[in-house]
């Protein structure tokens, strides 16, 4: 069964609530996506800020909004990065945020992965293949790519969600939001947002600048899937391929409206 569609009025008063806070994001996320991830959150009227030494990102993650931990490319040195700025996150509820990028298939970041989810993440947010293999099913990942049904991961994330206790985002040609108890579907988005590196990484920086935000968890993990479905489809149709869709994407953030979201 599908779930309900988030209602446009929700994604509006998140966005109005993300521009008023302009909350501060620590991204620790790969080496692939750091420029984008940042320009991602600019544009919406977040600030990102890249902090990656172990003990300033200890002493970054408690004076930020919001901490996002992203596995793409993680190595031993940043791995003890990342939990020391997890374990400084949580003492001072700073929310953070969990990308577990190809996890699956990689030992490494596998066994990482599956131990910080004891570390009380606010929000999970993965491709369908990242999450089922998460919640330690078979998946048909593919690299950092997805080659699972996104709905037929719905049930891993809501059981992922009542273990951990985050908020669980599984995206993919719909995007699915559950708390493990209730779960909204955002519809939108195209094609050509999986023909340019970084839109699933830079979502999830979006996810833990809504994290940060007042109101319900389950609808500020919605709301950021949404401001991205939205802008990509948009950008999708002022561009010509993914050279253009890049600079069309990040116009249509910066352009997005609560009225019209409404
Ligand atoms: N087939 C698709 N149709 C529409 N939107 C998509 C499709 N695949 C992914 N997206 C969108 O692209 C963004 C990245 O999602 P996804 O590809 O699932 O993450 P990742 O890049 O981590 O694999 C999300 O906003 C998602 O909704
Ligand atoms: C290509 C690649 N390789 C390691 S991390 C990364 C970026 C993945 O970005 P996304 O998950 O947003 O597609
Ligand atoms: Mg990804």
């Amino acid at each position: 069964m599908q779930p309900d569609l988030l209602p446009g009025t929700r994604a509006a008063s998140v966005l109005q609530n993300l521009r008023h806070h302009s909350p501060l994001v620590h991204c620790m996320t790969n080496d692939v996506v750091q420029s984008f991830t940042a320009n991602v959150l600019l544009a919406l009227g977040a600030s990102p800020a890249m902090v990656i030494e172990t003990e300033e990102a200890a002493q970054f993650s408690p004076v930020a909004s919001a901490l996002l931990v992203n596995i793409g490319t993680l190595t031993a040195e940043r791995r003890g990065a990342m939990l020391a700025a997890i374990h400084a996150a949580n003492e001072s509820f700073t929310p953070w945020v969990l990308d577990p990028v190809a996890v699956g298939g990689l030992a490494f970041r596998t066994q990482f992965a599956f131990d910080v989810l004891a570390l009380k993440p606010a929000a999970i947010r993965g491709n369908a293949s990242e999450i089922l293999a998460l919640a330690g099913e078979h998946s048909a990942g593919r690299g950092v790519d997805s080659a699972d049904d996104v709905l037929s991961a719905l049930p891993a994330a809501v059981r992922l969600a009542q273990l951990t206790g985050a908020v669980v985002a599984v995206t993919g040609e719909r995007d699915y939001i559950t708390d493990g108890e209730n779960a909204w579907r955002v519809d939108g988005g195209g094609l050509l947002m999986t023909r340019v590196v970084g839109t699933g990484c830079a979502l999830s920086a979006v996810v833990a600048a809504c994290c940060s935000l007042p109101g319900e968890r389950l609808d500020n993990v919605a709301a950021a899937c949404r401001f991205m479905k939205r802008a990509g489809e948009q950008a999708i149709a002022a561009s010509r391929g993914p050279g253009s869709f890049i600079p069309a994407f990040l116009d249509e953030l910066y352009l997005l409206n609560a009225g019209e979201l409404a």
